[in-house]
């Protein structure tokens, strides 16, 4: 095998690789590096005729294989065609034999590459973006040499793994399917994540299907060991992600297992909010290849948690959402329609426009433009709020709804802009408005444009309470993560914070990879 070895000390000392041949012929490039800007400045090649493209048909051909800061890029030369690999052809129109063709991999598309070595294939497992939404575009070469150039390969092999995401070492993550979830697809989006996540040998995970509702709580709170587990990985809406949140909430650990194990969200319900706003707050597109690839990717963001007070029910854990007036109508009045998916809230979302039931309440909110914080401790509901800077108000609510992230499902771009982590949860409001105005409202959620009228409201707020004043139906409920709760008082105040598997990927940019 022929290999181009860096010359940077540098890069040597951080690579600690041997040189398996240090040929003097061999181009070495590298990039003066300085500040944070991308270090992979070297490149490792391997000359043809000791690497083999594998083709979907089964045959190999010869490929030349480098790495530089920002891709691995394979280079063929005779007789493939672009069909052959599926791949940019870099000189269109000239004669077959004078075609060179590339196929780049860049990094950031890439999770791992990982060696069979009993097959001695060597896998790129590569998700680039097409029309952007993810695919799998996995690359296999064929290595060819004795033991020693598959132990050095393996090598090599894992230190890029290491600049394709965040993770040191190896992670065991639990994972909670609800197979009654949605319109009964968690299982067939976990198979599009777990054949994904299966592919990268330093990811181990053990399932779970859940038997019945509040099962994930349980074994958050009583079985998960946060010494042996890094992350919970749910497969459902955001219901089971409120379980888990609580389960967790509960241990008589909960700062440290909360602070050990992040929560991965795969979409798999009916408005996946979690989901959604990881996905688009990391720059991808919501699906659940994508939301196993930022899982895949290793990195973590902050998550917000608020403790629920009621005057009839124990304390419980929020991380999304608190909804009355439509919202709530809207989200539970529909539950009988799971069967449609995110159709559901469409189809009733009309029936309520024609019937609405404002919500007629007093809420008193501590601004986020305070310059003082909610105490650590909540008061309890029943007695009057502490001394504070808070602000009140006793109206009719058309629009209720009170929100953690920017996404309140997959198409409801609630709060634009706001992060899940920044400790300021947003109150959208919509007081004694027309049934025209309210329909605008909701037409124009999906891409955010309801915080341009007229009469919606977007305060910031760090807790608050909501005092329901009298009940004239059936119809008046609260939904708290999407969950039912009973229709009276009700207050959010904050706590400890959580944290959630994916957030915005940088292009690596902290080591060199060089030479085999
Ligand atoms: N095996 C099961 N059978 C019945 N219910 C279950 C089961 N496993 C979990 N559940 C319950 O299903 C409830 C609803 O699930 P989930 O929230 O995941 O889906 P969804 O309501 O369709 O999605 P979303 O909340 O995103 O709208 C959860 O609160 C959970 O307690």
């Amino acid at each position: 095998m022929r290999v181009c070895f860096c010359q940077s000390s540098k890069a040597a000392s951080f690579l600690s690789l041997p040189a398996v041949n240090t040929p003097s012929s061999a181009t070495c490039l590298h990039t003066a590096v300085s500040g944070c800007s991308p270090m992979l400045g070297d490149f490792w090649d391997l000359s043809q005729g000791h690497c083999l493209y594998v083709l979907p048909n089964g045959s190999a051909r010869p490929v030349n294989v480098q790495v530089n800061e920002a891709a691995v890029v394979l280079k063929f030369s005779d007789g493939l065609s672009e069909q052959d690999t599926g791949m940019r052809c870099c000189c269109r129109g000239k004669r077959p034999d004078e075609s060179k063709v590339t196929k780049e991999l860049k990094i950031p598309d890439l999770l791992g590459v990982v060696l069979d070595p009993e097959k001695a294939l060597l896998r790129f497992v590569h998700c680039p973006r097409r029309s952007s939404v993810r695919v799998r575009e996995d690359v296999i070469l064929q290595i060819q040499g004795d033991s020693e150039v598959l132990k050095q390969t393996d090598k090599w092999a894992k230190e890029l793994s290491s600049k394709c995401h965040s993770m040191k070492g190896p992670r065991k993550y639990r994972v909670f399917i609800n197979p009654a979830s949605g319109s009964g697809q968690a299982q067939v989006k976990w198979e599009i994540a777990k054949e994904l996540l299966d592919q990268l040998p330093w990811i181990q995970l053990e399932e779970l299907r859940t038997t019945h509702a509040g099962q994930a709580e349980e074994v958050a709170e009583k079985e998960v060991n946060p010494e042996s587990c890094d992350g919970i990985i749910v497969v459902s809406g955001d219901g089971m992600v409120h379980e888990v949140f609580n389960g967790l909430s509960k241990r008589p650990d909960a700062e440290a297992a909360l602070r050990k194990l992040p929560v991965g969200h795969i979409p798999g319900g009916s408005g996946n909010a979690l989901a959604t706003s990881i996905n688009h707050s990391a720059g991808e597109s919501f699906g659940a290849l994508e939301a196993a690839f930022l899982i895949a990717k290793g990195k973590t963001q902050p998550l917000d948690l608020m403790t629920v007070s009621q005057p009839s029910r124990p304390l419980r854990t929020s991380f999304l959402s608190l909804s009355g007036a439509i919202i709530s109508d809207i989200d539970l009045g529909s539950e009988s329609m799971r069967f449609l998916g995110g159709l559901r809230f469409a189809v009733y979302g009309v029936y309520c426009l024609l019937n609405p039931k404002p919500l007629q309440a007093e809420l008193t909110y501590w601004p986020a433009t305070a310059s003082t914080v909610p105490g650590s401790s909540p008061p309890p509901i029943e007695e009057a709020l502490p001394e504070g800077p808070w602000v009140t108000i006793t109206d009719s609510f058309n629009v209720f709804w009170a929100i953690n992230m920017a996404w309140a499902s997959f198409d409801s771009h609630l709060a634009p802009g706001l992060s899940m982590g920044s400790g300021t949860w947003k109150l959208a409001l919509l007081r004694n408005a027309s049934r025209a105005t309210l329909t605008k409202f909701l037409l124009n959620l999906e891409n955010g444009g309801h915080v341009n009228l007229e009469k919606a409201e977007l305060l910031e707020c760090k807790a608050f309470r909501l005092l329901p004043q009298g009940s004239s139906g059936s119809r008046e409920r609260f939904s708290l993560d999407g969950e039912e709760v009973p229709f009276e008082g009700i207050q959010l105040w904050p706590s400890l914070g959580g944290h959630v598997l994916g957030a915005f990927s940088e292009a690596p940019c902290d080591g060199v990879v060089s030479a085999l």
